[in-house]
């Protein structure tokens, strides 16, 4: 991965985390939303707090995914571009094999948390239709859940203040991966409004597309999707899936 993604390196950040504010056209963008939106409704599952779609499936109980490939409109250009980068060359199965579509309405987000040990620890974000801020926390008081752990709704502290805060823009691609994956919490604020915003807080403001419109320190939040691809690293071949499911 290493040279190309140099450039993108957030450098303030104890782990790893990348960020390209250019990663897909306008035009892509346009093509994503058509594509997630117009899934069937049963594939949105709704939340308290955003609604989601997983791809190619579920995983079982046991974190593992049934194998199956990602649809056509998921794997290409984004995955190609991965491939550019190097950015899953180190992980089980060399490519991200599972994606979260995850999308918030002003107010909506989502719980600190961490996404936990079935997959790869490498998440690979594509922020669709308008920008948010994800935050970074340290990790762990005590009643965090994890992602996998089914209940998003652990309340927060109160006064818990994120370490981090990474403004993601449309269009642009956030990696984090290593301690940034193991050792912290993110979320996302259910606000809004996303506020106090500048270069002594966004710690990759330098890397912006568009400073401009981030100068006057907030922005209204507006419907905003994410594509988070990730590698599970279990997963089952069909031709055990009945002996799977049937259980050891
Ligand atoms: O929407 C995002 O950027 C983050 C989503 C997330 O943290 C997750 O799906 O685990
Ligand atoms: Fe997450």
């Amino acid at each position: 991965m290493e040279l190309g993604l140099e450039a993108a390196r957030i450098t303030v950040l104890p782990g790893e985390a990348f960020y390209i504010s250019d990663f897909i056209t306008e035009a892509e963008e346009d093509w994503l939303l058509r594509k997630v939106t117009s899934a069937p409704l049963p594939r949105w599952t709704q939340l308290s707090h955003r609604r989601l779609q997983t791809w190619p499936s579920a995983l079982t109980q046991s974190n593992t995914l049934l194998a199956s490939p990602l649809p056509d409109w998921l794997q290409s250009p984004i995955i190609e571009r991965f491939s550019e980068l190097g950015i899953f060359d180190d992980a089980p199965h060399q490519a991200p094999n599972h994606v979260l579509v995850n999308e918030y309405q002003p107010g909506q987000g989502i719980m600190p948390h961490e996404d936990g040990a079935a997959y790869y620890p490498l998440v690979a974000t594509v922020s669709l239709r308008a920008p948010i801020v994800f935050d970074v926390y340290d990790k762990h008081v005590q009643g965090d859940k994890d992602e996998s752990g089914q209940d998003v709704a652990g309340k927060p502290d109160a006064d818990r203040k994120p370490h981090y805060r990474i403004l993601q823009e449309r269009r642009s691609l956030l990696i984090t991966r290593g301690k940034m994956y193991t050792d912290v919490l993110h979320g996302i604020a259910e606000t809004t409004r996303d506020e106090d915003l500048g270069p002594h807080s966004i710690c990759n403001w330098e890397l912006l597309r568009d400073k401009e419109t981030y100068r006057q320190g907030w922005y209204e939040r507006e419907t905003r999707t994410s594509l988070t691809y990730r590698d599970v690293l279990h997963v089952a071949k069909m031709g055990n899936t009945l002996k799977f499911l049937g259980g050891k």
